[in-house]
């Protein structure tokens, strides 16, 4: 096991490249379980999620070759292998593994997932969504069972705006009889990565991006070639890296249309922002001005962001409120946070955060993937060095953090963890 250090204060510039999103990633995986022939996904982010689907996969008879950022699977020998287990529970997206298998097999069985612990994270809707297409849901001792003799199109009024039930339940109307009307649908660009990606496979589905899409179920879809959306929520860490700790940062390989709510906040709090093509530019801001950010779903600020953008506020004069509502206890990196002696406290949904003093580096742990981003930036201001664990979260969301860290200037390295903070780690 690993910890990764920072030594705080170095001034960085130059050019990071993101990578493909994890968010469309893990969908556009499981979605290729419904072709009848090899799909190929290129540009995905080397991370643990993208790893443990591939895994997933081929547990179920797929196969699936990884080269270059590049994923082909084949899909023809995949039967509906029960995964109650395992692997599923390492991550959030393993729920794709439902809508995707019923879609093809009009059965699967699969463990409750994983992923970031922000608070409960119920999947209720994904479970009305199937049972509205005529599948039998049953929840046995933390596996989900799903049975239908046939999928039959519906429409489905969602009471929670959900990334996650939107497409799972894309993945599996595409491939039911008739039409599938998804009304209060999400909108986050994802969806319209995965609907690209299915519409090439020759589904046949209109709205991806609106809140009401419409699915005709087709009998069969084929392979194809996909080219992934970036990262949004990489970007957007990089974009508040550079604000935090950055002298002159372009990020490349953005959509800045994605990112149009934190672009608008980083320019009321002072920071110069340019957006061109496919390229947005961080300049440096001695004085950054407090302001409050409250989490929507897209295109609101998003939630994933919010907590690296709470490191960038402790450099802001004044007091600045963080409000989340989507996740109302995704606050675990503030306590870390203050260990590394920034002035916030927590409040129901809200984070106040008096900036303006000077962190220092601690000894900190990332209790889920964005406290850890949250913690990198941190670690980048801070006075000395930050010692980081709890990589697992991190890795499951950025890929070769340590060189895009040290390509910008900054002095970043792993080093295994020593026998005395295992048994620490194990004890606490
Ligand atoms: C793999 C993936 O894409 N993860 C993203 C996805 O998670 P995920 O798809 O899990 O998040 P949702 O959009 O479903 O959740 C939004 C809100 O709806 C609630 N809800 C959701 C489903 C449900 O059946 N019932 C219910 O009440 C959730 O508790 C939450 O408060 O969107 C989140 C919100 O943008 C992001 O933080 C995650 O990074
Ligand atoms: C919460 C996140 O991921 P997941 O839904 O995969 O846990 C995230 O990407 O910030």
């Amino acid at each position: 096991m690993e910890k990764l250090k920072i030594a705080g204060g170095y001034p960085l510039k130059g050019t990071v490249r993101v990578s493909g999103a994890k968010n469309s990633a893990v969908a556009l995986i499981p979605a290729t379980i419904l072709a009848d022939s090899p799909v190929t996904i290129e540009g995905l982010p080397d991370i643990s999620d993208v790893h443990m689907l591939r895994a997933l996969l081929e547990e179920i008879g797929g196969s699936a070759t990884f080269t270059d950022n590049e994923m082909t699977v084949d899909p023809s020998s995949m039967i509906s292998m029960p995964l109650p287990n395992g692997r599923v529970k390492k991550l959030r997206a393993s729920y794709y593994l439902m809508g995707a298998m019923l879609g093809r097999f009009k059965k699967a069985v699969i463990g409750l997932p994983g992923g970031c612990y922000l608070g409960p994270r119920p999947i209720d809707q994904h479970i009305k969504g199937f049972e509205a297409l005529g599948a039998s849901v049953t929840n046995e001792q933390g596996a989900i069972y799903l049975r239908a003799d046939e999928l039959r199109g519906a429409r489905i009024y969602l009471d929670v705006v959900s990334v996650g039930a939107t497409i799972n339940i894309m993945l599996a109307a595409v491939r039911a009889k008739g039409r599938t009307v998804i009304e209060n649908a999400a909108k986050e660009p994802e969806i319209i990565d995965v609907a690209t990606l299915l519409t090439n496979m020759g589904a046949k589905i209109k709205g991806a991006g609106t809140d009401v899409i419409r699915i005709d179920g087709v009998d069969q879809l084929h392979g194809c070639r996909h080219t992934i959306i970036p990262d949004r929520i990489e970007a957007g860490t990089y974009m508040i890296l550079a604000a935090a700790a950055g002298k002159g940062i372009t990020i490349d390989n953005v959509i800045p249309q994605h990112l149009e709510s934190l672009i608008a906040k980083l320019k009321e709090m002072g920071v110069p922002v340019e957006a061109q093509d496919d390229q947005v530019f961080v300049g440096h801001a001695e004085h950054l001005t407090s302001v409050d950010v409250k989490t929507l779903v897209y295109p609101g600020f998003a939630t994933d962001l919010q907590q690296p953008f709470t490191a960038l506020l402790t450099r802001a004069e004044g007091s600045s409120v963080v409000t989340d509502t989507i996740y109302g206890a995704r606050f675990k990196h503030i306590d870390e946070l203050r260990r590394m002696n920034a002035n916030i406290k927590v409040e129901g949904r809200s984070a106040i955060i008096n900036g303006g003093g000077q962190l220092q580096g601690a000894k900190v742990k990332a209790s889920d993937l964005r406290a850890g981003a949250a913690l990198v930036i941190a670690g980048l201001m801070a006075e000395g060095i930050t010692e980081i664990t709890g990589l697992e979260h991190i890795d499951r969301g950025y890929s070769n953090l340590v060189e895009k860290l040290n390509g910008l200037g900054a002095t970043a390295w792993r080093e295994q963890l020593s026998q005395e903070e295992l048994e620490q780690m194990k004890n606490a």
